[in-house]
């Protein structure tokens, strides 16, 4: 997998060097090039942002300066015909190529959207900051056939996509095989297929500052797998209950509508 970053901001993705995104870019199995808008500005200040037309506060982040960036590094001409062609010849090929536009008024992005994005060759992030990044961007290259997501990472205020996009490329290449040391790990978690929060874990020793598992939950160290896995479904099951009464509707209105269709 090839992830692709733009943003004015390139040491900010540095940390990625620091985690398990950077040894798996050592081995091959993640690419990740990180790119300075700048580097398509053809002034000297190097500008990258205007006054909003129609007014308004702040900046906005030009398209011409995307434009250029984003034909770059999606391998796109110019040319709008040409590139409508490169587009659909490179999904003729099974080639998937994403580009992902961190944005406040983005769509959810969820355990299923990281699912869904970790199956693509190429994930392209235009990180804005100032007030946005010109609306025409997106459109224009999902007018070119080009898959776009408009992501959210969640309902508060950030000051650019470069902390989303974080989030979003440590979220998806975990899920590439090979990335994570113990493949294990990627299926018993929160937000896991159960549509459940994960259970509470525990470690060595047993008893802690007073909190000691063998009066607390015996049946964790009982060594009865059968009974281990329930009692930590029940756990999974309380806490979903207790914190995200959101997941639990969902999970009602999915098993309503799973029994609907069975009548
Ligand atoms: N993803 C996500 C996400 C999130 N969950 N909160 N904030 C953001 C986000 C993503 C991209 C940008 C760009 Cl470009 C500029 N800003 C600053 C801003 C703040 C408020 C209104 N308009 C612009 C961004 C904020």
């Amino acid at each position: 997998m090839r992830l692709d970053v733009v943003t004015i901001f390139p040491d900010y993705l540095r940390v990625l060097d620091l985690s398990l995104i950077g040894k798996a870019a050592g081995t091959g199995l993640i690419d990740l090039v990180v790119h300075d808008l700048r580097d398509w500005t053809h002034d000297r200040h190097r500008t990258v942002d205007d006054t909003p037309l129609g007014g308004g506060a702040g900046m906005v982040m030009r398209p011409d300066v995307w434009g250029e960036a984003l034909d770059t590094v999606l391998d796109l001409p110019a040319d709008p015909t040409a590139a409508r062609e490169a587009v659909t010849a490179r999904r003729g090929t099974g080639t998937r190529q994403v580009l992902v536009v961190p944005t406040p008024a983005g769509e959810l992005f969820t355990q299923r959207t990281a699912e869904d994005l970790a199956h693509a060759d190429q994930v392209v992030f235009a990180c804005g900051r100032y007030e946005g990044i010109d609306a025409r961007v997106p459109e224009h290259y999902r007018e070119l056939g080009v898959e776009v997501r408009e992501l959210s990472i969640g309902d508060y205020v950030l000051n650019g996509g470069e902390a989303a996009a974080l989030v979003i490329i440590e979220a998806v290449a975990r899920l590439r095989p090979g990335v994570l040391g113990n493949p294990g790990s990627v299926v018993e978690e929160s937000h896991s297929e159960a549509g459940l929060l994960e259970y509470p874990v525990h470690t060595r020793p047993v008893a802690w500052r007073g909190h000691d598992l063998a009066v607390t939950w015996p049946g964790l160290l009982s060594g009865d797998h059968p009974r281990i896995a329930r009692e930590r479904r029940e756990q999974a099951i309380a806490r979903t209950v207790a914190r995200r009464p959101d997941m639990v509707a969902r999970l009602e209105a999915q098993r309503l509508g799973a029994g609907d269709r069975a009548a």
